[in-house]
């Protein structure tokens, strides 16, 4: 069978300044991502875990066609991804709603651009809103909702237009942990009820293993899968308090012990870009002076 989503020995890197003078010689490679390897299937909840820095938004960018890869591709139903379309859906940590439009013209907002028409596409908007729990909010502004609320405009506008994919980039980051934990229950709700195709990305490894059907483990800069692990559990929105079975706190330290090394090996990264940064500047401040 055609997987959903396939990504194809794919390779992207970006090209870096060394310092401040801006001279285009003076740029070097910086691989982001290597040959990611990932099939996702129809319907499927696939989470990809990684450190900071690991490459994860860059390849959420490539699924959404934002940007291209420098060698591999990415296939969905079995054709290139070229560029963003209607068929994949993204929402991102930071709400990108549009502040001067009511929850109702958030939503609709989508369905515009599909061309529906605007009875049609009222009727489509408040069943999401009711879907993503917002009955009675149609007619607030983002700046009168909180940040879960506005978070939930954003999911149910992106699946308003019936993607086939939806792409989420650490959704709920910004959130704080309550409304985190409600709106991860909401969110395995609401893809039981769509049985959309659903690649998530995070570094919290709680939220991997409590949303994914399977979790993609990456390693530090450039980014690799490290390893697939299948998680068991049926459905995991029984009353059963999940994050306590003894089996979810033993995969959790299953994909803590693959990240462990790559969080440490993504941090002593950061440590040396923060001092080559700084030495950028120097030696380029120095040109400057020198120049002078
Ligand atoms: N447009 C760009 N130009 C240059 N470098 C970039 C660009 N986008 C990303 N990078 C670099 O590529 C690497 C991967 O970045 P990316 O944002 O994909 O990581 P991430 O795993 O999403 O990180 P985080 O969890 O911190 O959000 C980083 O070293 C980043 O600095």
């Amino acid at each position: 069978m055609t997987a959903k989503i396939s990504i194809q020995n794919v390779q992207k890197s970006f090209r870096i300044k060394r310092n401040l003078n801006h001279l285009k010689e003076d740029s070097q490679p910086l691989s982001a991502l290597q040959d990611i390897n990932l099939d996702v299937k129809q319907g499927e909840f696939m989470v990809i875990v990684g450190p900071s820095g690991c490459g994860k938004s860059t390849l959420l960018d490539l699924l959404a066609g934002l940007t291209k890869p420098n060698s591999g591709q990415i296939l969905l139903d079995g054709k290139p991804i070229t560029g963003p379309n209607l068929d994949r859906g993204i929402v991102f940590q930071q709400y990108a709603l549009f502040p001067w439009k009511t929850t109702l013209s958030n939503v609709e907002f989508g369905l515009e651009a599909k061309g529906v028409g605007r009875k049609e596409r009222r009727k489509i908007a408040l069943e999401f809103i009711q879907l993503v729990g917002l009955s009675g909010f149609e007619n607030r502004y983002p700046h009168e909702l909180s940040g879960g609320m506005k978070q939930r405009v954003a999911i149910a506008r992106s699946l308003a237009y019936d993607p086939e994919v939806l792409l989420m980039d650490e959704p709920f980051a910004a959130l704080d942990a309550q409304t985190r934990e409600t709106l991860q229950s909401e969110l395995l709700r609401i893809w039981e009820a769509t049985k959309k195709t659903i690649i998530f990305i995070t570094h919290g490894i709680e939220e991997a293993v409590y949303l994914g059907q399977r979790v993609a483990v990456m390693t530090s800069r450039p980014g690799r899968i490290k390893q697939v692990i299948d998680i068991p559990f049926q459905s995991r929105r029984s009353d059963e308090d999940l994050r306590s079975n003894p089996e979810f706190v033993k995969i959790r330290h299953e994909v803590w012990d693959l990240l462990k090394d790559e969080v440490t090996k993504a941090q002593e990264q950061e440590k040396s870009k923060s001092l080559s940064a700084i030495s950028g500047v120097k030696s380029s401040s120095k040109g400057v002076a020198n120049n002078g």
